[in-house]
């Protein structure tokens, strides 16, 4: 369906020297927002569409360009201000006809209130990171978009810079912004995004063909201000045609100051073309773009740390606890960033190899853990890494743990830890059970409970994952069992011989 603020977007990009294959439709409904559809049979390797780079909206095209870069205000903050800027101009601004379409803000959870946040996330691999950002953003708006509004009064209009225009365009910056090119850095590209992201499955691909590398003295050039987007228009808008009988698989002269979208993979007329923004997991979906995908292969969960050390405390003294993760530390499995270390836990259910080494540490007799405490005192006093090295690898035992595969780690303790481990790391979801969750989520509506719908996805689908976790540790747990009976049996049958 071709709205009215598709087709104002549409005029405004042809005058502005987009262009775009015949063969891709634009669709809008109220529901799904808008859509990218084949028109007829579109192959691999065809370019469907051209942006200039000069049409984008970015720091270096943005009539706000002096004050950013004035202020220092470099990324994401000064890509926000030129955003904010922009939008302060309305129908003055060369990118009104790119605006219009934009939503006011994207639904990110960033967005959400707080107690949105806290009901809708709890016990999520969101609920901490999201509760952060809007901490951070806040501070970045204090810090360096308020002061702007002092030193700039007659030309930054305070009702569009204020915290809740900032953190929309935080979110639309998020969820729809592209790297350019060293000069323009990161940036808003018309066009490119209308596509829809699938996982894993992307049919176009957005391209800068290289890097910008216009000098200083062009820069001038690049600032794209009304006029400078007029005459780019009418060069364009005539001559080119672009929008009617372009042949899209014509367009392919190497053009450093155009993004181009290039096909990967044939498409069927009538089906949707989709982009992927990433290998992402429903958490990063949500954080990032707002929405999540059912049976999303890429979804993890995180055990932190903490939560082991919580269990450890609840079964050993504080000072056991200490020293096996000391240990676990010492020889090298634990990230660099104390402050944030966390197991995953597959979309498999499968625990990362490091938390099944812990928790074995953690389980080792008292006389094993001690010789290998001393072993590695001892190769931390060797002067040379490489000794140290050598010195490790001769150890039996550390030989042996490094070459442990997962099964075998699965000691029956290892496996009762898991299972306890996945009880506590699913009681942050609160009193709600999964069962809950899945008929919340059948009752929401994609459309009208967007918050609803997908923060129930995000935690249905990591609680199937906690699941998936249990039934490995357990079955697991009977392999180890049963072969462990195994040698019992053999080693009874070899004495009675
Ligand atoms: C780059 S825009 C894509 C165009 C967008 N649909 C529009 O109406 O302008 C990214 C936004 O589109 C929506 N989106 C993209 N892919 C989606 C998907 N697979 N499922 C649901 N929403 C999606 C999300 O709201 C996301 O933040």
């Amino acid at each position: 369906m071709a709205t009215r603020r598709l087709r104002a977007l549409k005029r405004w990009m042809k005058s502005n020297g987009f262009e775009w294959s015949s063969a891709l439709q634009f669709v809008d409904t109220p529901e799904e927002g808008i859509s990218v559809k084949a028109l007829c049979e579109i192959n691999a390797g065809d370019v469907v569409a051209k942006m200039p780079k000069k049409a984008c909206l970015t720091i270096k095209t943005s009539g706000a360009c002096e004050i950013i870069e004035n202020a220092c205000l470099g990324g994401y903050l000064g890509l926000a201000v030129a955003i904010m800027y922009e939008r302060s101009l309305a129908e003055e601004s060369p990118w009104e006809g790119y605006l219009q379409l934009l939503p006011q803000q994207e639904c990110l959870p960033l967005v959400w209130s707080v107690e949105e946040v806290d009901q809708l996330l709890c016990g999520t691999e969101l609920h901490q990171t999201v509760q952060e950002d809007k901490a951070l953003v806040y501070e970045d708006w204090r810090e360096n978009i308020l002061p702007l509004l002092d030193s700039e009064p007659s030309k930054l209009n305070p009702a569009f810079f204020g915290v809740e225009q900032y953190f929309a365009a935080k979110s639309l910056i998020s969820s729809r912004s592209f790297e350019i090119d060293d000069y323009h850095g990161f940036g808003m590209v018309p066009l490119a995004d209308l596509f829809n992201h699938k996982t894993g499955a992307e049919d176009v691909h957005f391209t800068a063909l290289s890097s910008n590398n216009e000098s200083e003295d062009d820069t001038d050039d690049e600032i794209v201000d009304e006029e400078a987007l007029a005459q780019n228009s009418s060069m364009d808008k005539t001559e080119k045609g672009v929008d009617s009988d372009m042949e899209y698989s014509s367009i392919t002269e190497d053009d450093t100051s155009m993004l181009e979208m290039v096909m990967i993979k044939d498409v069927s007329s009538g089906a949707e073309v989709f982009n992927t923004y990433g290998i992402l997991g429903n958490a990063a979906l949500l954080h990032r773009y707002g929405f999540t995908e059912q049976d999303n292969t890429y979804d993890i969960v995180n055990i932190d740390l903490e939560l082991v050390l919580q269990w450890c405390s609840s079964l050993f003294s504080n000072r056991r606890s200490r020293s096996r993760v000391s240990l676990w530390r010492r020889l090298g499995y634990s990230s660099d960033t104390e402050n944030s270390e966390y197991f995953e836990i597959s979309f498999d259910g499968e625990p990362q190899m490091e938390l099944l080494i812990l928790l074995y540490i953690i389980f080792l007799p008292d006389d094993v853990y001690h010789k290998l405490d001393l072993s590695v005192a001892v190769a931390e006093n060797f002067h040379e890494s490489s000794e140290k090295t050598t010195f490790l690898n001769d150890n039996i035992f550390l030989k042996k743990l490094s070459n442990m595969s997962k099964k075998t780690l699965m000691t029956k303790e290892v496996c009762d830890a898991l299972l306890s481990l996945a009880d506590m790391r699913e009681s942050l979801y609160g009193l709600k059970s999964l069962e809950d969750d899945i008929e919340a989520l059948k009752r929401s509506s994609f459309v009208r409970d967007r918050k609803l719908y997908h923060s129930s996805v995000l935690r249905i689908s990591e609680r199937k994952i906690l699941q998936k976790l249990r039934n490995y540790a357990s079955k697991s747990c009977k392999i180890t069992n049963l072969s462990s009976a195994g040698k019992k049996l053999k080693r009874t049958t070899k004495r009675e011989s």
